[in-house]
């Protein structure tokens, strides 16, 4: 048997659970060794590989998380936050790394992750892709040098069946943006504006979201300022950069301390 990291997918049907099964099974740093689905859905009890149009894997998708827990080392969750905070009880009691990619998690489902981090490594990020944790590093950069005489908004895209806004990697943005100007996101933070608004409050953080298509994901940062504009901008043309980024992110795990973890921590940003 290999002594590779053997890793769970779960949401394995799902856009982003089966680009992870394809990003895992091609790797030479780790097995894929489970694959979770929801009670019900018609890929249970199927061989994976089969189910995705392919070759047999021998790994016969299952609704039990736990079972497939039991034999894993990692398990990378891209689902919905319920979900995700039902496997991370599980991934505490199996002692596994536990990568988190779901987003729209509020306050209430984060905290609720404290208690599993006492003992798994959870990392959890908004976006596992490098260019965006290197947009967000820039944008605190910028922010951080700018007063708040430029207007700071976070304007995203995404595909037509997203189901979040704004999306997580728009509130990493925000975040850093008002970490670098040394305010709370949550005390100046604006979006959803229709109708007569006013006019934009001073220093606030704006957030728009466009939704369409197969747009994979767009994330615009503009400071707007008297007579100029600054625009730091990322695209997502392929989903498989999120995946090679929870992939990372699942094999750094494997000799850390229980805890809460993101992407600045894997990739040492
Ligand atoms: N952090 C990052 O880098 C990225 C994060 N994401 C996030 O990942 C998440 C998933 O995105 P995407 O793949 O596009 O969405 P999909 O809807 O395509 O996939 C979600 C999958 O999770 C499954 N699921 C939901 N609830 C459960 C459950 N209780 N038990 C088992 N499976 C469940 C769904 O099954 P069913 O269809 O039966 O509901 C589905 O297969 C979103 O939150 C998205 O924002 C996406 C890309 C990158
Ligand atoms: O749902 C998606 O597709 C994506 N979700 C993440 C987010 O909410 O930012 C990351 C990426 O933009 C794709």
């Amino acid at each position: 048997m290999s002594d590779l990291p053997g890793i769970v997918i779960t949401g394995a049907s799902g856009r982003m659970g089966q680009m992870l099964i394809r990003t895992v099974t091609e790797s030479d740093k780790a097995r894929l060794v489970g694959a979770v689905e929801r009670a019900g859905h018609d890929w249970i009890g199927q061989d994976l590989g089969t189910a995705m149009g392919g070759a047999p894997s021998g790994v016969i998708v299952t609704d039990d998380p736990l079972e497939a827990f039991s034999g894993a080392q990692a398990v990378i969750d891209f689902t919905a936050p319920a979900a995700t905070r039902e496997f991370a009880k599980l991934a505490a009691q199996a002692r596994l790394t536990h990568v988190i990619g779901t987003t729209g998690m509020d306050e209430d489902d984060i905290a609720a992750l404290k208690p599993c981090a006492r003992h798994a490594v959870i990392v959890r990020a908004g976006n596992m892709s490098l260019g965006v944790n290197l947009l967000t590093q820039l944008t605190k950069k910028v922010a951080q040098a700018l007063d708040a005489d430029w207007d700071i908004e976070v304007i995203e895209a995404h595909h037509n069946k997203k189901v979040d806004a704004p999306s997580g990697t728009a509130l990493m943005l925000g975040e850093a943006a008002a970490e670098g100007r040394g305010i709370a996101l949550s005390e100046n933070r604006e979006s959803g504006r229709d109708g007569i608004t006013g006019a934009r409050k001073r220093g606030a953080i704006g957030f728009s979201a466009i939704r369409g298509g197969d747009i994979v994901g767009e994330h615009d940062v503009l400071f707007a300022g008297l007579g100029e504009r600054i625009i730091l901008r990322h695209v997502a043309t392929d989903r498989a950069i999120f995946a090679r980024g929870a992939l990372k992110a699942a094999l750094w795990g494997q000799d850390k301390a229980p805890g809460e973890y993101d992407m600045m921590d894997v990739l040492g940003l």
